[in-house]
C-alpha cells in the first residue's frame, strides 16, 4: 500500500493527515495558532508559527500511524492564500505576514488602478484590484516600510514558504498563485507586461507548476527532522479553496462547494473561464488542468462564530469543557432552540470588511433588530443565520452569471454543523451534501501528491477513486419562504449603510 500526506495551513490553524492511497484516514494532527490585529481592518501572521506547526504535525502523523517512511510516497501542501510572505538573501522571514483578511491596501487598490487600470486588471487577472490579495499588499510595503521591501529578495505565500522550508525550492501552483494578483489567468504564468507596469521583478517570485506537479523532493535535513525518506515528492499542492475542491471531488462542471472555515466560500468548477464582469466574485485556476473556477468570499464567516465564542461564550466554554464536547457544538445546541430570523434579530458578517459582493473594505459588523427581549441565544442564531444570508449572494451572483450548480457540497469546520448545513440547504433552497472524509484541503492535497506520485492518472480519476458523498440535507419546506423574507430584508441593509461605513472609517 502507498500513503500521502496532506498539509493545510489554514488561518486558524495548521491541520495535517496520513491517508492511504484510498483515503483512509491513518492519523491526523492540528496544531493552532494566533491572528495579530495591531489596528482595526489590519490581520498579521507569523511564518514561524506556520512552520513549527508544519513540522509538529507531520512528525506527530507520522508516529502516530506508525506507517513504514519508505510506503509514505508524497506530500501535498495547502493553505490560505493571498498571504505575502517576503524573505531577505538569507531566506529569514522580513516581517509578519499580512493574510487575507487584512484590509490595510485601499490608497495601493488605487495605486493599481491608475497604473494599471481596471480593464487591463480584468483582462490580465480576471479580477479587479483587491484589498486581500497579494499584488496590494506588496505595494503597500514598499509604499510603506522601503527598508523592507529593499532588503526583500524572495516573495512566497504561505503554503509556498513552507515548501521552501521542505524542499528548498521557491516555487508555487497556478490555484494559489491566481490569488496574488500577479498571474495571467488565461496563460497560467506569470504576466510580464503587470509586472513590468508595477515595477515588481519577476526574479522575487517562485516558479509556477500545474497544481499536481512534482515540485521538489525533501531534503535530507527535512527528512531526518520529519521522520520521512529524502526524496520523497512534493506536489505544487493548492490554495485551501482549490484544494478543499478537490478533496470534495468538484472538479466537473455543475459541481459546487459551500466552506466555512474562518472565510466562508460558495465554489463552483468551470471547465472554461467565467468572469464577473463586476469583480465581485474571483476566477483563478484550478487545480485541475486546463479548468478554471469561480468563488464568492465572505471574509468573517467561521471567524464570526469564533469572535462571538471568544467574546461572550466563556460560560459554554467551561460547560463543553466538563461535558467533554466541543463548545461550538454546544453553541449549535443551544442555537436550535431560537426559531428561524432569530426572533427577529439580524447580522452582518462584516468584521473584516467584506468581499461578495460588496467589495468595501471598510465595512463592518451590525446586529439590525435588536431589542430588550433578545438573549445571548438569540444573537449567536442571528450570528449563523447572517453568514449563511452572505453565502446565499456569492450563489445570487452564480446564478446571475449563469453559472448552473446541480450538486452542492459543504465543508470546513462550519460544514460539520447540521445546523449551519440546514441553513445552507434553505436559503439555497438546494440540497447541500457532505463528503465521508471531513478533510476538505488536507485531502484535496494529498489527492493531488498522489497523482504526481503517480498512484492514479489524473486528478478526476482519483477523485472518483477516492471521494465518498455521505449526508444529504434537503431544504425545509416550511422554513424557504420565512429565510427568503429575512434575506431580502438583509440585502437592504448594505446599502443602506455603505456611506456611514466609510464616514466611521474616517473616524480617529
Ligand atoms: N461544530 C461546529 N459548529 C459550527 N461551527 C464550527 C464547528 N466547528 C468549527 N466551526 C467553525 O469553523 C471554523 C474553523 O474552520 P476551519 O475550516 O478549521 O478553519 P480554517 O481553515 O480557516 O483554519 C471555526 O472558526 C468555527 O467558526
Ligand atoms: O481569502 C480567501 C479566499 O480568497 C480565504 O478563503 C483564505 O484562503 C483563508 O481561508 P480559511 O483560513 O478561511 O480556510
Amino acid at each position: 500500500m502507498a500513503y500521502v500526506i496532506g498539509v493545510d495551513c489554514g488561518t486558524s490553524g495548521t491541520k495535517t493527515v496520513l491517508f492511504r492511497e484510498d483515503g483512509t484516514v491513518m492519523a491526523s494532527a492540528t496544531v493552532e495558532y494566533p491572528m495579530y490585529q495591531p489596528k482595526n481592518g489590519y490581520a498579521e501572521q507569523d511564518p514561524a508559527d506556520w512552520k513549527a506547526a508544519m513540522i509538529r504535525t507531520i512528525q506527530t502523523v507520522v508516529t502516530k500511524s506508525g506507517v513504514a517512511k519508505e510506503e509514505i510516497k508524497g506530500i501535498g501542501i495547502s493553505g490560505q492564500m493571498h498571504g505575502l510572505v517576503m524573505l531577505d538573501k538569507e531566506n529569514q522571514v522580513l516581517r509578519k505576514s499580512i493574510i487575507w483578511c487584512d484590509q490595510r491596501t485601499a490608497a495601493e487598490v488605487e495605486e493599481m488602478n491608475r497604473v494599471v487600470g481596471r480593464e487591463k486588471l480584468m483582462e490580465i487577472t480576471a479580477n479587479p484590484a483587491l484589498t486581500g490579495w497579494t499584488a496590494a499588499k506588496i505595494l503597500w510595503v514598499r509604499n510603506n516600510e522601503p527598508d523592507v521591501y529593499e532588503k526583500c529578495r524572495h516573495i512566497l505565500l504561505p503554503k509556498d514558504y513552507l515548501r521552501l522550508i521542505l524542499t528548498g525550492e521557491y516555487a508555487t501552483e497556478v490555484s494559489d498563485a491566481s490569488g496574488m494578483q500577479l498571474l495571467d489567468i488565461a496563460n497560467r504564468c506569470w504576466s510580464d507586461e503587470l509586472l513590468h507596469l508595477l515595477q515588481i521583478d519577476k526574479d522575487l517570485l517562485g516558479k509556477v507548476h500545474e497544481s499536481c506537479e512534482v515540485t521538489g523532493t525533501l531534503t535530507r535535513e527535512m527528512a531526518d527532522t520529519l521522520g520521512l525518506c529524502e526524496g520523497t515528492v512534493v506536489v505544487g499542492g493548492a490554495g485551501d479553496n482549490a484544494a478543499a475542491a478537490v478533496g470534495t471531488g468538484v472538479v466537473r462542471d455543475g459541481k459546487a462547494f459551500t466552506t466555512i472555515g474562518t472565510s466562508g466560500v460558495v465554489f463552483a468548477h468551470t471547465s472554461s473561464m467565467a468572469m464577473d464582469t463586476k469583480g465581485r466574485v474571483h476566477t483563478c485556476c484550478a487545480a485541475v488542468p486546463n479548468s478554471w473556477h469561480v468563488m464568492g468570499v465572505t471574509q468573517g464567516a467561521g471567524l464570526s462564530l469564533k469572535w462571538f465564542r471568544d467574546n461572550f461564550c466563556a460560560a459554554e466554554k467551561q460547560t463543553a469543557s466538563l461535558m467533554g464536547v466541543d463548545e461550538y457544538y454546544l453553541m449549535d445546541k443551544e442555537a436550535e432552540q431560537v426559531p428561524v430570523g432569530a426572533n427577529r434579530l439580524l447580522y452582518l458578517p462584516y468584521l473584516m470588511g467584506e468581499r461578495t459582493p460588496h467589495l468595501d473594505p471598510n465595512a463592518r459588523g451590525v446586529f439590525f433588530g435588536l431589542s430588550a427581549m433578545h438573549t445571548k441565544r438569540d444573537m449567536l442564531r442571528a450570528v449563523l443565520e447572517g453568514v449563511t444570508y452572505s453565502l446565499r449572494d456569492c450563489v445570487e451572483v452564480f446564478r446571475e452569471m449563469g453559472i448552473s450548480v446541480d450538486d452542492m457540497m459543504a465543508c470546513g469546520g462550519g460544514g460539520t454543523s447540521p445546523l449551519w448545513r440546514s441553513m445552507l440547504a434553505d436559503l439555497y433552497n438546494c440540497p447541500v451534501k457532505t463528503v465521508a472524509s471531513k478533510e476538505g484541503p488536507s485531502l484535496g492535497v494529498a489527492i493531488l501528491a498522489s497523482v504526481g506520485a503517480g498512484i492514479y492518472g489524473s486528478v478526476p480519476e482519483a477523485c472518483d477513486a477516492i471521494v465518498k458523498t455521505d449526508k444529504t440535507q434537503n431544504p425545509q419546506a416550511e422554513n424557504v419562504p420565512v429565510y427568503e423574507s429575512y434575506y431580502q430584508l438583509y440585502r437592504e441593509i448594505y446599502p443602506a449603510l455603505k456611506a456611514q461605513f466609510a464616514t466611521l472609517a474616517g473616524l480617529q
